[in-house]
């Protein structure tokens, strides 16, 4: 049986996953298909191997949803909270990339409420299982993460004219600058392509038994501390994480090559990606076998 898979967001991430899903679409065990705004461009750049469909309007986004059994979200935060909630409600499964739209609680009440199965990809970082062992059994009272990505791929439209000044000016050898310091909530409305790592880290270590996702979520928001540099020497995005508290001291840190499309985003994030599909996929069977 071959399944039908739509790939919402045909950027760095999606064509990259596009490239690591090869041997099921060669073996025909999945149908990729992408739904992207402009079909022609997207054809000129390379289709990888997948369908392309438009997805602009109410209309097409229906049509093609009605034609597949599980969606992968790589399109970003405003469009994932935009129309996950209706991937959700089809009753279909969704895996997640653009996991700072869970920092929002009507989002995240949306997401978790089914019928569908939401999927959170650990993207760019990992270590979820200790932590999450840790945290369920009220062993952290802190947690921290402070990313550093190059200068350039943080500056964002509201900045004002100094401060993209001197992002730009920032010159290898100098100090990094810290452009967040806060909580994920508030730094993912600021930089939503570069910090959902942090909403991630705050989903793993949320505690509590499940069905209390939610609130546990919201409380484990609270606690975790974002902190994001500007370095003009971070050749690669690198990610620190530590927590501690009665569990210990756990610390992580990692270095990603960036995607081989997109510089701000870690390549590590469409590895991840496939590998939370397949392991989404391998439930979905069982379930299927044990249903028949
Ligand atoms: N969890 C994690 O660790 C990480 C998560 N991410 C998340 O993944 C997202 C995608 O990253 P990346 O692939 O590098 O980004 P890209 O900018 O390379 O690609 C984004 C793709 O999404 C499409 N898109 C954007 N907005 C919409 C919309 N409103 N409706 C439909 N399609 C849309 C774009 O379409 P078009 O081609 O038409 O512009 C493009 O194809 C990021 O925005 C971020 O939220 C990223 C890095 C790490
Ligand atoms: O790719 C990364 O290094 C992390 C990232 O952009 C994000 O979490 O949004």
């Amino acid at each position: 049986m071959t399944i039908r898979v739509l790939l919402w967001g045909f950027g760095a991430i999606g064509r990259q996953l596009a490239d690591q899903l090869r041997p099921e679409r060669e073996s025909g065990a999945m149908h990729l298909t992408a739904v992207v705004r402009d079909v022609e461009a997207h054809r000129e750049r390379g289709d990888h191997g997948v369908d392309l469909r438009p997805g602009v309007t109410n209309v097409d986004w229906q049509a093609a949803l009605d034609d597949v059994d599980l969606v992968v979200e790589c399109a970003g935060v405003s469009p994932a909270r935009q129309r996950g909630p209706d991937v959700i409600g089809s009753g279909r499964v969704l895996v997640l990339a653009s996991v700072g739209a869970l920092a929002d609680p009507d989002t995240a009440r949306a997401l978790l409420s089914g019928p569908g199965r939401l999927w959170v990809t650990h993207g760019a970082i990992g270590g979820f299982d200790v932590l999450a062992s840790a945290a369920e059994a009220g062993g952290l009272d802190t947690v921290r993460i402070r990313t550093r990505k190059l200068a350039s791929s943080l500056i964002r439209p509201w900045m004002d004219t100094e401060q993209t000044q001197q992002l730009r000016r920032l010159a290898p050898g100098e100090d990094p600058v810290t452009v967040f310091s806060g909580h994920p909530a508030e730094a993912i409305e600021l930089f939503p392509g570069n910090v959902n790592v942090a909403v991630a880290l705050a989903w793993a270590t949320r505690g509590g038994f499940p069905g209390d996702d939610v609130e546990q979520l919201a409380a484990s928001l609270q606690r975790v501390e974002v902190e994001l540099l500007a370095d003009p020497d971070a050749e690669l995005s690198t990610h620190e994480m530590s927590a501690s508290g009665p569990a210990g001291r756990l610390m992580f840190s990692f270095e990603s090559a960036p995607s081989p499309e997109n510089p701000k985003t870690s390549g590590l994030t469409a590895l991840s990606v496939a590998h939370t599909l397949r392991i989404a996929l391998d439930q979905r069977r069982s379930v299927t076998e044990t249903n028949s």
